[in-house]
């Protein structure tokens, strides 16, 4: 009898191609080049979820720290680096200066003692947001870099003026030229420390301008810096490396500059970002899921809002939790609650989209304000493909939740970034029916294993380059 650990064979994914590059557990082997047709999610949905679910490393932590293995001399063992379409264009970037990027056993030695060129491939660092972090690293360390403007969601402008200005307050000439960030240090001796004030609580550029104060001569204080848990990360590595950062996680980093960093070992801490999505997988879904490795200082503001709505969430060990949203448990039916996302330690954007899949499923009104990206609400038409009553003005949408006794339906949607095309597959997770989900490589620039993941925890999706659901 088919079973969630024994589906039936058209719930199987089809055998392994390098098409499935991302999946693959041989990481930074590059994507294809030939022309392959995008893969889509197939999801027969309507279904509870069940049993454990193991977190991988944090994409948003590996970005910026193996931007930062530029700084170091010899070799820096990165463990837990998450393998996804991201973390492999990382690796082709460092590649493409004269890296040397191999993995061994699941970890990523790099090495960038050889790096020959400041320049690193244009079309890798226009594909993804974290690219662009090379640009302090390669200052700090050569004096020089010229980097593309970086791609990642297109959820916003996305401007980079925050890391210019910070660049040039360490004392480097930096100009914006045929499309391309041109930085160089004329003094001869390299970036100076200073004292500067971001304009706003940038996560990429306070790590871009962390890396690159961590080589600069002497003293920066950087305020009004970003408080998010992969900046205590980025400066876990760094310290590790011999930089002198203090007040990581706080709003002011103080950073004395040293003249050589070393490569060290470092293990990537888990992705809060994939615990809060399978958090909101098992309550869209009424589910009961338990999650590890759980870094729970880092989500509380998911737990309470969860919470709020009825879900209940028990801590089961250091590391463990268990999310609880099966009818017997939360009496009635989850309740709407609202969110406006912000900076950490406030609602995380990339959970917004996932959050208004599960708000579109709850009793009564919610509102959602999307307050760090301005052009944040794409998944709405998809969501609303589904049946979700979902209203927009602005940055702001109002969710008129249907409750159990009206359920979403199945529907035929496209994915156009990471997190909104996610938000689909948790409707499509609630919904009753057949879900078709295109644009499914937006989701793997995040999410390691998706399919395999949640077919462990009992859903019936599949990937698939064919066109219906093979039923
Ligand atoms: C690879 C990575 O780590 N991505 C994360 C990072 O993106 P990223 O580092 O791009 O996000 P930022 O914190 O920089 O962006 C927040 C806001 O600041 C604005 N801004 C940013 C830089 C700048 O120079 N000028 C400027 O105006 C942006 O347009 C945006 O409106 O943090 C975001 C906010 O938590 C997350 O959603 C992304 O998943
Ligand atoms: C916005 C995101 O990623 P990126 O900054 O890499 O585009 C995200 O992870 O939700």
């Amino acid at each position: 009898m088919a079973s969630k650990f024994n589906p039936p064979q058209y719930l199987v994914s089809p055998p392994r191609t390098e098409l499935y590059y991302s999946q693959y557990p041989k990481p930074f082997i590059s994507p294809p080049t030939t022309h392959i047709p995008d893969p889509k999610l197939v999801i027969n949905g309507g279904s509870t979820l069940s049993g454990h679910v193991t977190i991988n490393g944090s994409k948003n932590s590996a970005l910026p720290i193996l931007a930062a293995t530029i700084c170091c001399s010899g070799s820096s063992k990165l463990k837990n680096v998450p393998c996804l379409s991201d973390t492999s264009t990382m690796a082709s970037i460092l590649k493409s200066l004269g890296a040397r990027v191999t993995s061994f056993d699941g970890d990523i030695v790099v090495n960038t003692d050889g790096i020959v060129s400041v320049e690193p491939d244009l079309s890798d660092i226009g594909k993804i947001r974290g690219g662009f972090f090379v640009l302090g690293p390669l200052l700090a360390r050569f004096g020089e870099a010229i980097v593309g403007l970086p791609g990642g969601c297109d959820i916003g402008a996305r401007p980079v003026d925050l890391y210019i200005h910070g660049l040039r307050a360490l004392g480097a000439t930096v100009e914006l030229r045929d499309g391309k960030v041109q930085a160089h240090v004329s003094n001869g001796k390299g970036l100076t420390g200073a004292s500067f004030r971001l304009g706003y609580p940038s996560v990429g550029a306070t790590e871009t301008l962390m890396m690159a104060a961590c080589m600069a001569e002497g003293k920066t204080v950087i305020s009004n810096a970003a408080q998010e848990p992969e900046i205590i990360d980025l400066a876990g590595f760094l310290t590790n490396c011999g930089a002198v950062v203090e007040g990581a996680g706080t709003d002011t980093l103080y950073i004395t500059g040293r003249r050589k960093l070393y490569g060290c070992e470092y293990s990537i801490m888990p992705d809060r970002i994939e615990v809060g999505t399978y958090m909101l997988a098992a309550a869209v879904t009424r589910s009961c899921i338990s999650i590890s490795p759980v870094p729970h200082r880092n989500l509380t503001c998911l737990v309470d809002k969860l919470s709020g709505g009825g879900c209940k969430i028990l801590q089961l060990s250091d590391d463990t939790l268990e999310l609880s949203a099966v009818p017997q448990m939360i009496g009635d039916d989850l309740r709407g609650f609202n969110i406006k996302t912000n900076p950490f330690p406030g609602f995380p954007t990339d959970l917004q989209p996932l959050t208004m899949a599960l708000l579109s499923t709850c009793k009564g009104v919610s509102v959602i304000e999307e307050s760090v990206f301005e052009n944040r609400m794409s998944h709405v038409t998809e969501l609303q493909k589904f049946g979700a009553n979902i209203q927009v003005s602005g940055s702001r949408a109002t969710v008129y939740g249907k409750g159990k006794a009206s359920p979403l339906r199945g529907s035929q949607v496209n994915a156009t970034d990471l997190r909104g095309g996610m938000s689909l597959v948790l409707a499509g997770l609630a919904a009753e029916g057949i879900t078709e989900i295109s644009g499914i490589s937006h989701v793997d620039r995040g999410y390691e294993n998706l399919e395999m993941k949640l077919q462990g925890l009992g859903a019936n999706v599949i990937r698939t380059t064919t066109t219906t659901f093979p039923v």
